[in-house]
Order: structure tokens, then sequence, then C-alpha cells
């Protein structure tokens, strides 16, 4: 468990804070804080009316919940999305309606899933050559030919 700071926006107001929905949820479900209609193949950054403070080292994930994808196609476009640690506005669920039919986002529903994660930094050092290895520059769909 790690601790995160959230501030309930004016538009937030009444709304429910991200929750896990039991007791073994990898994920906080979070709210709409706004209505709004995505045409099939719209997408939208819908308010969720509140803003965090993710502690260094870690980011929190914005993930699509799988229901909304299997019922109606519709996803986070950038799944899964970072809310980095020095972020302070309002935390946005992009959606993506893939579907074939306009999907209503109402005020209070459950619309994405967020996933604290720890973050690993690295440093890069400029090489004049990388070492070799048994695959090489091979990649997309090389291996198994
Ligand atoms: O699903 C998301 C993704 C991002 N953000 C916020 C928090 C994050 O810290 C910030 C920037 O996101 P990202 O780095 O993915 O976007 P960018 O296009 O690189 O924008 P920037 O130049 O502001 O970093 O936007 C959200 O609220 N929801
Ligand atoms: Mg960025």
């Amino acid at each position: 468990m790690i601790r995160v700071p959230v501030l309930r926006l004016p538009h937030g107001a009444g709304l429910p804070l991200p929750a896990y929905a039991t007791a073994g949820a990898a994920g906080m479900d979070v709210v709409a804080a706004e209505d709004v209609v995505l045409p099939p193949g719209g997408r939208y950054a819908v308010a969720t009316g509140f803003a965090v403070a993710v502690p260094e080292g870690y980011e929190v994930q914005v993930r699509p919940r799988s229901g909304l994808a299997l019922k109606h196609g519709v996803t986070c476009l950038n799944t899964p999305g970072t809310v980095d640690s020095d972020y302070r506005g309002e935390v946005k669920v992009i959606l993506a309606n893939l579907g074939q039919e306009p999907f209503h986002v109402t005020r209070g529903e459950r619309i994405a899933q967020l996933v604290p994660c720890p973050v690993t930094r690295a440093e890069l050092h400029e090489a004049d050559a990388l070492d070799g290895t048994a695959r090489g520059a091979g990649g997309f769909g090389s291996t198994g030919r």
C-alpha cells in the first residue's frame, strides 16, 4: 500500500473517489465527472473531478475496464495511461469508442481503473557499439520462421 493524497475538484463534488470494488481488486474504479456522448470512432478526455500527488518512484496507470471493452468496444485509447508523480492537474480518462453505436458516458459511471506501479528510471550511457546476441536486430515477428 502506498499513500496517495487526492484532491477533489469542484466539479467532482458528490462523486465517490476511486475505490477498490472487491478485496482482491488490482485497480481502483474511477467514475466520470461529466456526461458525454462518444460517437463511433470518437475519443474524448473524460473529467474525473480529482487530482492526485503520486509519490516519487511511482506512477498511476489508467487502464480500461474489460466490461466496457467487451460490451461496447469502449477502451482507454492510450492504455495504460500514465499519471506522472509530478502531475498535479486533473486526472482524465481518454476514452475511445471502437464500437458501432454511440456510447453515453454518464456522470458517476465507472469508466476506468487506476493501478499504482513502481517505476524504474534509467540513466542512458551512449556507447560506440552494443554487445552481440543470437537475436541481433531481428524483431517484429522474426522468430520461429
Ligand atoms: O490517461 C491519462 C494519461 C495522462 N494523464 C495526465 C497525467 C500525466 O502525468 C500527464 C501527461 O501524460 P503523458 O506524459 O502520457 O502525455 P504527454 O503527451 O507526454 O504530455 P506531457 O508533455 O504533458 O507529458 O497527463 C491523465 O490524466 N490521464
Ligand atoms: Mg509526457
